[in-house]
């Protein structure tokens, strides 16, 4: 079950994923997700999805890391992105809910709040406006789409290549009376499946970052944008005080590639020539992250941390718990007791230490400001 083309997915290919995706999560998409949803799934698929994932981390450390190594992840991008939701969107949805992002904390503000308000600065951001046509792409279970919809009044198509998940937005989306309003398509965003000139307006919410080269997602977007249409995007970067040399930092940084799927994540310089080479006339750019120096405002990272302080209401610290060093030390160690019963498929121990990883070195990574989830770029297509 191992894939490694470098093209985009052929039919077969397709046809052969979605029938190991429906193996895998048997009728989850239809019923609860999280935890439970994490328990039910199929065993041996659950393997395969474990092996076919990790092959690419398994004893790599930042010392050894080599540009072969590398590369061999950016030409494994699609099935590393595949498998990689496939493992953790259940997780996902029980930790963090249905928009799958971070966010900025206004003071007093609520986690709920503070992730809609990031979704309404992303839209308002690109101008959309009621009865635009707009794509989200890589648009997770579409909790973003959900929102920007009934915050815009516009139409939105969400693109994700993980099955599971387009299946997951479609249900949510038929239980809000959104089905008017939205649609949701599996596909690959090096190759999307839309005509050119498709759409007025696209953004990507933390998801290009899985992409084998941002200049070529970007090209995708840009053909598929109206002349004068506006793109909107909030990039995962390691920003200018990143330094390769430096083992520290490039530790902090293969933690969260090997738990946040990413074949290889690269620096904010990269990102704003690839929007420019792509097409783009760039608008806007700046590290949302880097807004506030103020301490009394919670940093992006805090939910994964160990500060209980920013928490505004009982809901935040019940959520929180779900999330932050302490939560995760207890539920990982729970799950890890379910796989030993074989409650759990094989290998749901492993993912979840993983992630756990991955939320570590997001923090250590957010606290050196080493790392940025939220860099803001606004281009537009031209109108010639
Ligand atoms: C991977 C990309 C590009 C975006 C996703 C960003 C975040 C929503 C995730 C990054 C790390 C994730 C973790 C969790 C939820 C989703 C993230 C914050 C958990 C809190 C889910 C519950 C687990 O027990 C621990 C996870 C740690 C990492």
């Amino acid at each position: 079950m191992v894939n490694s083309t470098s093209q985009a997915l052929l039919p077969a290919d397709q046809a052969r994923n979605m029938a190991f995706d429906k193996i895998l999560h048997k009728n989850s998409s239809n019923s609860q997700g999280g935890l439970r949803a994490m328990i039910n799934k199929d065993n041996e698929a659950h393997k395969a999805a474990v092996v076919e994932y990790f092959q690419h981390w398994d004893d790599k450390k930042a010392e050894d890391e080599t540009e072969a190594v590398r590369q061999s992840r950016v030409i494994d991008y699609a099935s590393l992105t595949r498998q990689y939701y496939n493992l953790a969107t259940d997780l996902y949805e029980y930790g963090w809910g249905e928009a799958f992002h971070f966010c900025r904390f206004a003071y007093g503000e609520a986690f709920k709040a503070a992730v809609n308000r990031h979704e309404h600065y992303l839209a308002s951001s690109i101008g959309i406006k009621p009865g635009m046509r707009v794509l989200d792409v890589g648009c997770g279970v579409g909790g973003p789409a959900r929102e920007i919809v009934k915050f815009t009044g516009c139409h939105v198509t969400g693109l994700n290549i993980n099955n599971y998940q387009i299946s997951r937005a479609k249900q949510y989306a038929v239980k809000e009376g959104l089905t008017h309003k939205l649609d949701f398509v599996q596909g690959d965003f090096m190759n999307l499946p839309f005509p050119d000139d498709s759409f007025d307006a696209v953004y990507v919410i933390e998801a290009t970052v899985h992409a084998p080269s941002l200049e070529s997602v970007y090209r995708e977007i840009f053909r598929v944008l109206k002349p004068g249409g506006v793109f909107g995007v909030y990039e995962w970067f390691m920003t200018d005080a990143y330094n390769n040399d430096d083992l520290t930092h490039r530790q902090i940084r293969l933690d969260i590639e090997q738990g946040d799927g990413i074949a290889q994540m690269l620096k904010v310089e990269d990102g704003l020539a690839a929007i420019q080479a792509a097409g783009f006339t760039l608008e806007t750019h700046y590290d949302l992250a880097d807004d506030s120096n103020d301490t009394s405002v919670a940093p992006w990272y805090w939910p994964l941390g160990t500060d209980l302080r920013y928490a505004q209401s009982l809901s935040d610290v019940l959520t929180v718990l779900r999330m932050n060093r302490f939560g995760r030390v207890v539920s990982h160690a729970f799950i890890s007791v379910l796989e030993l019963l074989q409650i759990a498929p094989a290998g749901t121990g492993k993912t979840a230490e993983s992630l756990a990883k991955a939320a570590d070195a997001l923090v250590e990574g957010g606290k050196k400001k080493l790392f940025t989830p939220m860099y803001l770029m606004v281009g537009r297509k031209p109108e010639f």
